[in-house]
């Protein structure tokens, strides 16, 4: 860019002062014009009869030949020069001036064509004067040019910035780069050993003229410690090629995180709004979760699949102090085995003298000043159960092949669909790390336990992924809605909002019937009525909810047990472990027919 305006602003400055020179010349045989430092003529002045007409100056110079006369001594040696030549019986002049560029191109030629009875020596000056004169006033606007951009670029960049000369003397330091090394302008003028705890791979580079793109190092300044950066060093060559500086350039790791936590979309999306409930039970749970928000403790959510336990994580986070920070989620139940280990605690690459250089960081540094969201934590073995509890206790990970702790600042919020005091009294699950993952426990109820939140939140469906669709305003009709509320909801409310979203996708009209619901709810809904179970109508789910559903599970379980052995008691007794005279007395009670 900065090349572009230059050889603009030269051509302009140039086709300008032919202009002028030509203007003050009284004799008409002479041209006088321009050319760029491709030989095409791209500006011309005046007129020379026998010239002018099919006169194609970058033709004859793609030769560097002009009539006859060989113009490649005058362009190899740069240098002004004139030559007589002969044309139609009649004598002429050629001078030629290349305008040359700082470092020596070639950057415009000026050349001028007359007879020679109108030649002078004037012209020959004024064409050198031009020449010089332009090629001063460009590089002057050139110098001023690169100097604003320059300066431009390194202020406004984000990245802390060093210039280090041959022999390690820093000769320049933005103001990003006192900020991250934590030094002041003292700092520059100094030998970079000066400032550092260790011997600077800067100077490797010096030695070698090999520098890095984007290579990790945690290195100690005599001024602050363990700064964790991502570098850049790039040397810079003198005209023998020798490396006369390097250019370093590096930012703050926990800055690079948080733009590729943006750019991946490792933020939490949801908050309390979002989460949707009528029933008094969520509302307990959801008050008492804004409440513990702000905390710093650990969090176990626990509840069946489909619940929303994720749903809560992401709006704990999106509450806390650290709402800024990343939001990491690790789901314990996908992660290969042999890779558990490299995602959560990173590995490193190699290692050498004073400042370390990174391999890949693990989600628990990733997670650094934000949360970590451990989602079916009841699936981690037993080995990595023991290492995550001391990533606990320490608060620093130390990454595979590598012995220096790296301190982190997370907040641990862990979810599980498992009973986890009954994994911990199987042995399946340390005591030790549940009771520091369970500081705060939020158990979030199934939905068959919350029955006024079902059509509360199939409404929220309709209208959310309705929106694409142009069912927004789509109504459920009672029919449906009983279905809905006779519905036991194995899947809790993922089964409930897939439910929807697929009715939306076959209904036609304006209103989901009982048709468009799959064939497992209303069969099912049938199946209650046959066991005598009237969810719907129950009066008193508020009275005593744990009760009733529970005496509503068994009368369920007992149906579908009897329906499972075809109606066979006998049967249907030993496979729930009770005596045949029991399961009578049962089938009596609840008004089984069988
Ligand atoms: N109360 C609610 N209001 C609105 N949407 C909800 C609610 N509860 C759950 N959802 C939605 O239901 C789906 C499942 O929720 P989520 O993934 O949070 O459940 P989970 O308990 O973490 O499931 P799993 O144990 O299988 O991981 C998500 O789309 C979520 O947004």
């Amino acid at each position: 860019m900065v090349m572009f305006e230059t050889d603009f602003n030269l051509h302009n400055s140039l086709k300008q002062l032919i202009k002028e020179f030509m203007e003050t010349i009284p004799t008409k045989a002479m041209i006088m014009c321009l050319l760029n430092s491709n030989y095409k003529v791209i500006y011309k002045h005046g007129e020379l009869k026998g010239f002018d007409s099919a006169f194609n100056f970058g033709e004859c110079l793609a030769t560097k030949r002009f009539n006859g006369v060989d113009l490649s001594g005058v362009l190899r040696c740069k240098t002004q020069t004139k030559e007589v030549f002969v044309h139609d019986n009649r004598r002429y002049v050629l001078a030629v001036a290349p305008v040359l560029s700082t470092d020596g191109k070639l950057a415009a030629i000026i050349m001028c064509i007359c007879r020679e009875t109108e030649y002078s020596e004037e012209i020959f000056g004024a064409m050198k004067i031009m020449s010089k004169t332009v090629i001063k006033e460009v590089i002057d606007i050139q110098k001023r040019l690169l100097n604003n951009y320059e300066q431009a670029i390194i202020k406004t960049i984000s990245d802390g910035f060093m210039a280090v000369d041959k022999d390690g003397i820093i000769r320049f330091l933005n103001d990003k780069a006192f900020e991250i090394l934590g030094v002041g302008p003292e700092a520059i003028g100094k030998n970079l050993r000066e400032i550092t705890e260790f011997e600077p791979e800067l100077f490797e580079v010096l030695k070698t003229g090999k520098g890095w793109i984007d290579k990790e190092f945690i290195i100690d300044m005599k001024s602050k410690k363990n700064i964790h950066l991502l570098k850049t060093a790039i040397p810079v060559l003198d005209e023998s090629g020798k490396v006369a500086a390097v250019i370093d350039t590096f930012r703050e790791i926990k800055s690079v995180r948080n733009l590729v936590n943006k750019m991946t979309g490792a933020r939490a999306c949801f908050t309390f709004d979002d989460i949707i409930y009528k029933s008094a039970a969520m509302d307990e749970v959801v008050k008492f979760a804004r409440k513990i928000a702000k905390s710093e403790s650990s969090v176990l959510i626990q509840g069946e699949s489909g619940t929303g336990k994720e749903l809560f994580a992401h709006a704990i986070h999106n509450s806390s102090n650290r709402r800024c920070g990343p939001f990491i989620t690790i789901d314990c139940s996908t992660i290969p085995h042999d890779l558990v280990e490299s995602e959560l605690f990173g590995y490193v690459e190699g290692a050498f003298t004073g400042a370390r250089r990174g391999g890949r960081p693990g989600k628990f540094e990733l997670a650094n000043g934000g949360t970590i969201f451990l989602d079916e934590i009841g699936e981690m073995s037993p080995e990595i159960q023991k290492k995550f509890l001391r990533v606990l206790q320490n608060r620093t990970v130390t990454r595979i092949g590598d012995h220096v702790p790296i301190p982190i600042d997370i907040r641990v919020i862990a979810a599980t669909n498992r009973n986890l005091e009954e994994e911990v009294k199987e042995r399946n699950f340390r005591e030790d790390l549940f009771y520091r993952l369970n500081v705060i426990n939020l158990h979030i109820p199934p939905l068959c336990e919350r029955k006024e939140d079902i059509i509360p939140t199939a409404l929220y469906f309709v209208s959310k992924i309705g929106e694409k669709t142009g069912k927004a305003d789509a109504i459920i009709d009672e029919g449906t809605q009983k279905y809905l509320m006779n519905y036991s909801w194995p899947g809790n409310v993922r089964e409930l909002k897939n439910v929807i979203e697929r009715g939306l996708n076959i209904m036609e009209g304006k209103c989901l019937k009982p048709e468009h619901l799959p064939k497992r709810i209303t069969e099912h809904a049938e199946e209650n009525s046959r066991a005598g179970i009237n969810l719907v109508n129950q009066k008193s789910e508020f009275n005593d909810i744990s009760r009733l559903s529970l005496e509503e599970l068994e009368k369920k379980k007992i149906f579908e047990t009897l329906k499972l052995y075809n109606w066979n008691r006998k049967k249907t007794a030993e496979a729930l472990g009770i005596a045949r005279s029991t399961l009578y007395e049962k089938i009596k009670k609840y008004g089984i027919n069988v």
